[in-house]
This record gives C-alpha cells, sequence and structure tokens, in this order.
C-alpha cells in the first residue's frame, strides 16, 4: 500500500509535505526538487521554517498554530527560498491529522500566476499613469515605482533627444549611488545602441556583472528618447523583461507626445502668431498674477504701453507686408529693451504692452526713455525702403493707477493717448 501511495504522489504536480509537531519534515513528494530544488533527502528531516523568507516566518509559524489547532485551511500563501537563492511563492492546502500527530500539507507553486497577475496589475498603473498624470515630472518616478514594485533595479534613467539629437538626461534613480546612470560606459553605450536599433537591448549577466536594458522611446519608427534599467543583484533581465520595458516605452511616447501637443495648443492660444510675443490672453493672465503677488506683499509693479505713432501710413503707403515687417522690428526692439522677468506683449494692431514685475515708477522712467532711443533707428522693410516712426508710450503703476489689470491698463492706455497727443500738437 505504501508503495502504491509513493506511486500517487510521484504522479502529483503538487507537493506533499508531511510535517511532525516539532514543524520538521516527515516525508516529502518527488516534485519537491522542481519547487524548491533540494532533492527528497535533503528535506527530510529539515525544520520547515528555515526554507520559508524571513519576512514570512511570522505569519508562517501563526498559520501553522491554526493548522495544528485542526483548523483545515486552504489558501494560505508564503515564500520559499530555493537551493539556488530564488524565491518561490506557494499557495498551500493543509491539516493536522490527531491520529497521526503530523500537518499534511499540499503546496502548489503559484509564482508564475503571481508574476503574470503583478504584471498585468504594473501595466495597468503605468498605463493609467501615463494617461493621467499631468506633469511628466511626476510621470517619471511614479512609472519607475511601479516598475520597481515587480522588477526591482538598481537603477532608473530616461533621457529623451535634444535639439542636436543627444540623449539629454530627464530623470534617473540609482541606488548604487553612481549617479550619472547614463554616464556610466556600459548605461552610455547601450542607450546609443538602442537609439540607433530602435530595439530593447540587453546586457550583462556574466560574471555576476548586473544586467542592463535599454528600450528606444519612439513614434512613427522615429527614435527620440530612450529608457534604461540596471537589474539588482541576482535578479536576471530576460525576453520578459524586455517585452516590459518595450511597453513602458510606448506609454511613455504616447504621454510624451500627448504633453508636447498640449504645451503646442497652449503656446499658439497665448502667442501673438505674427511677432511671436506673448498675445492678450497671456498678458492679461500675468498682469493678473502680478496684482495679485503685489496686493500679498504690498509690491509695485508697473505696466507700458506702447503704440507706434503714424503705423497705418505705413500700410497704407507700403502695403500691408510691409506694416507686418515694421511690427515684428518693434517687437524684437522692444524685447531688447526689457529684462528677462518682463513681459513684451501685443494686444493687437500696432499696439503693445510691458509688464514690468516689481520696478518702481523711476525704473520705468528710465525704460520710457530707452524705448524712445530704440525707436531713433530706421526701420528697414521689406521693399527696401527705411522709415521712422516714434513710440507713444503710457505708464499706469500698481497701486497708485489702479488695484486691479483693467483699471491699469485703462490708465496706461490714457496716458499713452495723452502723450500721443501732446506730441501730435508740438509738431
Ligand atoms: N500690417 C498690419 N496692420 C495691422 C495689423 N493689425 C492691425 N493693423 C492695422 O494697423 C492700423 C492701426 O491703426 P491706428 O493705430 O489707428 O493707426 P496709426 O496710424 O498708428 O494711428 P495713430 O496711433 O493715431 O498714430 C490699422 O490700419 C489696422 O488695419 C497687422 O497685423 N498687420
Amino acid at each position: 500500500m505504501d508503495d502504491l501511495h509513493d506511486k500517487i504522489a510521484e504522479l502529483v504536480l503538487d507537493t506533499i509535505f508531511i510535517v511532525d509537531v516539532h514543524g520538521h519534515i516527515n516525508y516529502v513528494s518527488p516534485s519537491c526538487f522542481d519547487l524548491l530544488s533540494y532533492t527528497q533527502q535533503e528535506l527530510t528531516g529539515r525544520k520547515m521554517i528555515d526554507l520559508v523568507l524571513l519576512d514570512d516566518r511570522a505569519k508562517t509559524l501563526d498559520e501553522s498554530l491554526l493548522v495544528m489547532s485542526g483548523v483545515p485551511r486552504v489558501g494560505f500563501e508564503n515564500r520559499y527560498v530555493r537551493a539556488d537563492g530564488s524565491v518561490v511563492d506557494i499557495m498551500w492546502s493543509a491539516r493536522w491529522s490527531p491520529e497521526h500527530q503530523v500537518r499534511i500539507g499540499v503546496a502548489r507553486n503559484v509564482t508564475t500566476v503571481k508574476r503574470q497577475l503583478a504584471m498585468q496589475q504594473a501595466m495597468y498603473e503605468i498605463s493609467n499613469a501615463a494617461h493621467t498624470v499631468t506633469e511628466l515630472k511626476q510621470l517619471y518616478p511614479k512609472v519607475r515605482r511601479i516598475l520597481h514594485s515587480i522588477l526591482p533595479t538598481s537603477a532608473f534613467a530616461l533621457a529623451l533627444h535634444d535639439e542636436q539629437a543627444c540623449l539629454a538626461l530627464q530623470y534617473q534613480l540609482d541606488f548604487c549611488g553612481d549617479a550619472a546612470v547614463l554616464q556610466a560606459k556600459v548605461g552610455k553605450e547601450l542607450c546609443t545602441l538602442a537609439a540607433q536599433s530602435n530595439k530593447v537591448e540587453l546586457h550583462g549577466g556574466s560574471k555576476g556583472e548586473p544586467f542592463w536594458l535599454a528600450a528606444p522611446i519612439s513614434r512613427a519608427d522615429k527614435v527620440f528618447g530612450v529608457i534604461v534599467i540596471r537589474s539588482h543583484a541576482g535578479t536576471v533581465l530576460g525576453q520578459q523583461e524586455a517585452e516590459l520595458l518595450s511597453f513602458i516605452a510606448a506609454q511613455l511616447s504616447d504621454a510624451i507626445e500627448r504633453h508636447r501637443l498640449h504645451a503646442e495648443l497652449i503656446a499658439a492660444a497665448t502667442t501673438d502668431e505674427l511677432t511671436g510675443l506673448p498675445n492678450r490672453r497671456l498678458f492679461v493672465d500675468r498682469a493678473e498674477a502680478a496684482c495679485r503677488a503685489a496686493r500679498r506683499h504690498g509690491h509695485h509693479f508697473a505696466l507700458l504701453y506702447v503704440d507706434v505713432d503714424r503705423f497705418k501710413a505705413v500700410n497704407d503707403t507700403y502695403g500691408h507686408e510691409a506694416g507686418d515687417e515694421l511690427l515684428k522690428q518693434v517687437a524684437r526692439r522692444l524685447s531688447k529693451c526689457v529684462r528677462e522677468e518682463d513681459t513684451v506683449a501685443r494686444l493687437g494692431g500696432d499696439e503693445f504692452v510691458i509688464l514690468l514685475p516689481g520696478v518702481h515708477q523711476q525704473a520705468s522712467k528710465a525704460l520710457q526713455e530707452k524705448i524712445q532711443a530704440a525707436f531713433k533707428e530706421e526701420f528697414v522693410l521689406p521693399t527696401g525702403v527705411h522709415v521712422t516712426r516714434d513710440p507713444s508710450i503710457g505708464l499706469a503703476v500698481y497701486p497708485e493707477d489702479g488695484d486691479d489689470v483693467t483699471a491699469l491698463t485703462r490708465a496706461a492706455d490714457k496716458r499713452m493717448y495723452a502723450n500721443k497727443w501732446h506730441r501730435s500738437m508740438k509738431s
């Protein structure tokens, strides 16, 4: 009969354990080698708990007490360390045999199923993040964290092509403290290779070296970036991981493209097409922000209205194209007069406005003189004709001339017209 039991036990794909009251293995079926890579002889007599992954030992001891109290259990899961050091996920069906004073347990290897489920979950989370996270700078670390939950890595980096098609680092995390994954010879070469081949590239693994995996980020077969990971010690990277990284690269490609289109739309909606300057909408946004900041901190700021005198005559005499060119040159000259933190915007026609955050009356006066000087030089129009034009300028300062954008723009506009009228009276 025992012989028959052995034959049956040999056929069972799961592994049968019989463990005595002290936790020693009395019997284990032959499939234990597939499960734990230990032979029956190696396992018999060993303490079962010693094979359990350290983190899972406490809950495993609790579970065995429950089984030994007479409660049959199905579905308990824990992890064991195989002879080669890898970890296996096991699902148990166990009961206590009072007459024999042993626990009988049937162990099923659920590593693959669990990994597939975790992989599916991670892919879903990555795809979800790629579609919902509004800032790319937040998306990259989030993707890394999700990837790390199923595939622990010792380094992760993402680089995108700059204008010269060189890989410019966008995000990286290196647990070994190497600081620059892309500066490491292997990482750099593998990224370049993946960008050139437009394929996932794998390196390493020999003589205990870590593995490196780089996947191109591309759109319509054109590579514009690369994502690279370095394995944790003892972790093997292969085909499955290559497919996962490729999936991540595709998700990132979609997200980056969507952000680019969004940025383009925003730029189009806030830029004056002719001059490339901020348009009225962006000016109002910035002026409102300046008002809020000035109100909060008790600061001043200034608005300068600039209108080109007798602009219409350029249109009428030399054509609309010449007028357009004049407006572009005015935009460039005004931009040169200000500092980076100032905003020069075109409100429409020949009307420009300059927002000077935190600038006082005195500095604004100096800027007016600078603008007047900039207009002294002749404008050369496409027909080769040279014209000179004067600017009419109107200044309004927060809070003296108004405490909101409407009041301030009205005041600046009024002064600009007064200035124009004044000068026209003189000429
Ligand atoms: N070329 C060109 N002309 C434009 C554009 N937008 C508006 N204009 C014209 O610019 C002119 C602006 O009119 P005004 O400001 O009254 O002309 P002005 O000759 O400067 O008048 P003053 O400011 O009183 O000196 C109009 O003739 C518009 O048709 C544009 O984008 N390009």
